[in-house]
C-alpha cells in the first residue's frame, strides 16, 4: 500500500489532556494569578511588529554559515536523505513484542501526561499556564490528503473552551489562513510557517488587546516570500513527473509531501528537490512526518515563536508563568527545547511509539498496536 494514513484516533488523548487541564483549571482557579495589571498581560501586543531582543530576537544566519550548509547539503548523498526520509517516516510495522520493551523503556524516562496529571498541575499551581498546540498530528488525525486534515468539533470546542481559560497559540508548519480555516477561533493566537507567521487575536478575548487596534502580526521573513514563491513553482513543475507527490504552499516555506508516493521512487524525488534546492543558498530543508520542508536560513523556529508569543503576553522575564506545549513532529522539538533551557512548564509529545524528544511528557494512543508512520 502506498498511502498511509492511519492514525484517525491520535486526537483522542490530546482532547482528552486539554479537557483535564480545563477541569482542573475550573477546580483550582487559584492556578491563575494572572490580572492584566499584575502581569502585564497583553502589554504591548500591537506595537510588537519588532523582533524581540536578543535572545528571542531574529538573526539571519551570516553567509559564511549558509555557504557552509549548502556544502554539507551539496556533499550529501541522495543515499543519505533517503536512507533519512526511511528513518523519520517508519512505514514497516514492528513486532508487538519488541514495540513493548522499547517503549516500556521509554515511557519511564516520557511517562503519559494523563499519569502525571496531579503532578503537572501541582507544578503549575500559582503560576499562569499558557497553552501553545501543533495543529497536524496533535489536533488533527495524519491523513493522506494535507487539504483534509480537519479538527474535529469536538476538538474544536475543547480548544475553544481552552482559550477562554488561558491565552492559546496554535504553532503550526503550514500556512497561517490555511490553518485558520481548519480551527475558526479567532480568539486565538496563530503562528504559521513554523512560527514565522505570528498573529494574535483578531476577536474578543480576554487576552487580546481591544485599546490597542491591531493585533500583533510578526513575519521575520517576509523578505523570503518571492523566493519562497518561486521555489514552490519550480517544485509543482518537477513533481509532476512524480506519481503521488504534492507541494504545499506554506507562505514563508513550502513543503513537498511523499506519504502517497511509492518508495521506490523516493530517491527520484530528493534529487529533483535538491535540485531545486542548491540554486538557493538562503533556503534549508528539514524533515517531518513524509514531508520536506523547505524554509529560509534563518534562526527562527517554533522555539522562538513560543518565545516571542510569551514575551508578546507579558511573561519576558517572568516566573509565574507555565507554558504548556503539545506536539507530535521533529519541528516542535524546538519548542520543547526552549521550555527545559527556560526551565518553565513542558512539553508533551504526541506519538504512539518511543522518538528522541526533549519533551517531558507524552500522549499516545494505546491500543494502536502497529506503527505506520
Ligand atoms: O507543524 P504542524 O502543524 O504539525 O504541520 C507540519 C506539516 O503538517 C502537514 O503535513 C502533515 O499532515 C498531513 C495531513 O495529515 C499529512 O498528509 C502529511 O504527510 C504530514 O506531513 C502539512 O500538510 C504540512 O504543510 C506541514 O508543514
Amino acid at each position: 500500500m502506498v498511502c498511509g494514513g492511519d492514525l484517525k484516533d491520535i486526537g483522542v488523548e490530546v482532547e482528552a489532556k486539554l479537557g483535564i487541564i480545563l477541569s482542573a483549571h475550573k477546580m483550582t482557579q487559584q492556578n491563575v494569578v494572572l490580572s492584566k495589571t499584575k502581569s502585564g498581560i497583553n502589554r504591548d501586543l500591537t506595537v510588537a511588529q519588532k523582533p524581540p531582543a536578543a535572545p528571542g530576537g531574529y538573526i539571519p544566519i551570516p553567509r559564511r554559515r549558509v555557504l557552509k550548509n549548502l556544502e554539507i547539503n551539496g556533499g550529501q548523498r541522495i543515499n543519505a536523505w533517503v536512507d533519512s526520509m526511511r528513518a523519520s517516516s517508519p512505514t514497516h510495522a514492528k513486532s508487538t513484542s519488541s514495540l513493548a520493551e522499547e517503549h516500556s523503556s521509554w515511557i519511564l524516562r516520557h511517562p503519559s501526561a494523563l499519569d502525571m496529571f496531579e503532578q503537572i498541575m501541582d507544578a503549575s499551581r500559582g503560576k499562569q499556564i499558557v497553552m501553545f498546540l501543533d495543529y497536524d498530528g496533535t489536533l488533527s488525525p495524519i491523513v493522506d490528503d494535507p487539504d483534509r486534515a480537519f479538527m474535529s468539533d469536538s476538538m474544536r470546542k475543547t480548544v475553544r473552551k481552552l482559550a477562554r481559560c488561558f491565552p492559546t497559540a496554535i504553532v503550526t508548519g503550514r500556512c497561517r489562513d490555511k490553518v485558520y480555516n481548519f480551527v475558526r477561533l479567532a480568539e486565538l493566537y496563530y503562528a504559521g510557517s513554523h512560527g514565522m507567521d505570528i498573529q494574535g487575536p483578531t476577536r474578543d478575548s480576554k487576552y487580546s488587546n481591544k485599546d490597542k487596534g491591531e493585533p500583533v502580526l510578526f513575519q521575520p521573513a517576509s523578505e523570503f516570500l518571492p523566493m519562497i514563491d518561486e521555489v514552490y513553482n519550480q517544485l509543482v513543475e518537477k513533481m509532476k513527473l512524480i506519481p503521488g507527490a504534492r507541494v504545499e504552499n506554506n507562505k514563508f516555506c513550502a513543503s513537498v509531501h511523499f506519504r502517497c508516493v511509492d518508495e521506490k521512487k523516493w530517491s527520484e524525488l530528493a534529487q529533483e528537490v535538491r535540485s531545486v534546492l542548491k540554486e538557493y543558498p538562503k533556503l534549508r530543508l528539514n524533515q517531518g512526518r513524509k514531508v520536506l520542508e523547505i524554509r529560509p536560513s534563518i534562526k527562527w523556529d517554533k522555539g522562538k515563536a513560543l518565545e516571542f508569543l510569551l514575551e508578546s503576553l507579558g511573561f519576558a522575564n517572568c516566573n509565574d508563568v507555565f507554558p504548556v506545549y503539545i506536539g507530535d513532529d521533529k519541528t516542535d522539538e524546538d519548542a520543547f527545547k526552549k521550555l527545559r533551557d527556560r526551565g518553565q512548564g513542558f512539553g508533551i509529545l504526541v506519538s504512539k511509539f518511543p522518538k528522541d524528544t526533549t519533551a517531558s511528557y507524552s500522549l499516545q494512543e494505546p491500543n494502536e498496536a502497529s506503527i505506520i508512520d
